[in-house]
């Protein structure tokens, strides 16, 4: 049995300069091949909604989604601390449903925290959720939930006036008790600003090498299907044409009669076989 990853160990990694890994699951198997690979940190992440269920965005997911994934994954894993994305609409609303829907987060999944979108505005919040017991993992600049404000998925803090809210935002949910949090889709240069005004960890997605981790979706790192191909996935592996290919040979082969083969089936004395043709 190895120590599971908490809190303290990710504090203890930024401190040793240790790099923090994450990557995203969504579901028993996904799970299995990135704790396999002694990834640190697994994120249900929202994006479940497209690249899992096929919506268009991250805003249909809802709150019983994320539980019914999040305890697969929670099944799958063993060493990596797991980390639930709370869905759009579960904790804008108020403090008080923030808390109660973070708390159903994580003991009806059994995952250690959960992860919000939001900085200054979301701070309060954080914190009541943080006061309650639940580690909570802030993430800013480009937040999926706010797409229509956004105006699509776009880099964020570009210009002075929005890297310096950016800034204040980190700084503003370290401050309410954050135990990490995610940078999206920023210009490196203001990821390591922020990296290093921080003591709590950063990971990026999308913001470059000097965050104190990273993180990656899980299809976009295996070449899987998906809808979109953002500038900052690197594809380590391109694993959908080869999943394509062993599906069409198996339907092949069904068609023509090769499968199954003798050694994929069962057999039984000829004896009883034969009373039964002479009965029927
Ligand atoms: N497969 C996948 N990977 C992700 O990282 C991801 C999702 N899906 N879905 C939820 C969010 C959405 N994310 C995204 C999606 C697209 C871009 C993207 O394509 N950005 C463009 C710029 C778009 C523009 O300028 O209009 C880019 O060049 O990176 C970025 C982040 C990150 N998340
Ligand atoms: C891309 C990461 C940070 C995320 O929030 C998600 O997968 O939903
Ligand atoms: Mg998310």
């Amino acid at each position: 049995m190895t120590k599971r990853v908490t809190t303290l160990t990710l504090a203890e990694m930024k401190k040793n300069n240790e790099k923090i890994t994450m990557a995203t699951a969504y579901d028993y198997a996904s799970a299995k091949v990135v704790e396999e690979a002694g990834i640190d940190m697994i994120l249900v992440g929202d994006s479940l909604g497209m690249v899992v269920l096929g919506y268009e965005n991250t805003l249909s997911v809802t709150l019983d989604d994320m539980i019914h994934h999040g305890k697969a994954v929670v099944r799958g894993s063993n060493r990596a601390m797991v980390v639930i994305d709370m869905p759009f609409m579960t904790y804008q609303v108020s403090k008080e449903v923030a808390v109660r829907n973070a708390g159903r987060a994580i003991q009806e999944t059994g995952a250690p925290a959960v992860k919000l979108e939001g900085g200054e505005d979301m701070a309060k919040t954080v914190k009541k959720i943080v006061k309650a017991g639940i580690p909570v993992v802030g993430h800013i600049g480009l937040t999926p939930q706010s797409v229509g404000q956004m105006g699509g998925f776009v880099v964020q803090g570009k210009n002075e006036k929005m890297a310096e809210q950016l800034v204040k935002d980190a700084l503003k949910l370290e401050d309410a008790g954050a135990c990490s949090i995610v940078l999206e889709a920023i210009p490196r240069q203001l990821a390591q600003l922020i990296t290093e005004k921080l003591t709590i960890p950063t990971i990026g997605i999308g913001a470059g090498v000097h965050c104190d981790g990273q993180v990656l979706v899980y299809h976009d790192i295996l070449g899987l299907q998906t809808d979109m191909r953002p500038k900052f996935v690197k594809q380590y592996g391109t694993f959908f044409n080869p999943m394509v290919n062993a599906m069409e040979i198996y339907g092949k082969e069904v068609k023509s009669g090769a499968f199954p083969s003798q050694e994929h089936t069962f057999t039984m004395d000829e004896a009883i076989i034969e009373k039964l043709r002479e009965k029927f």
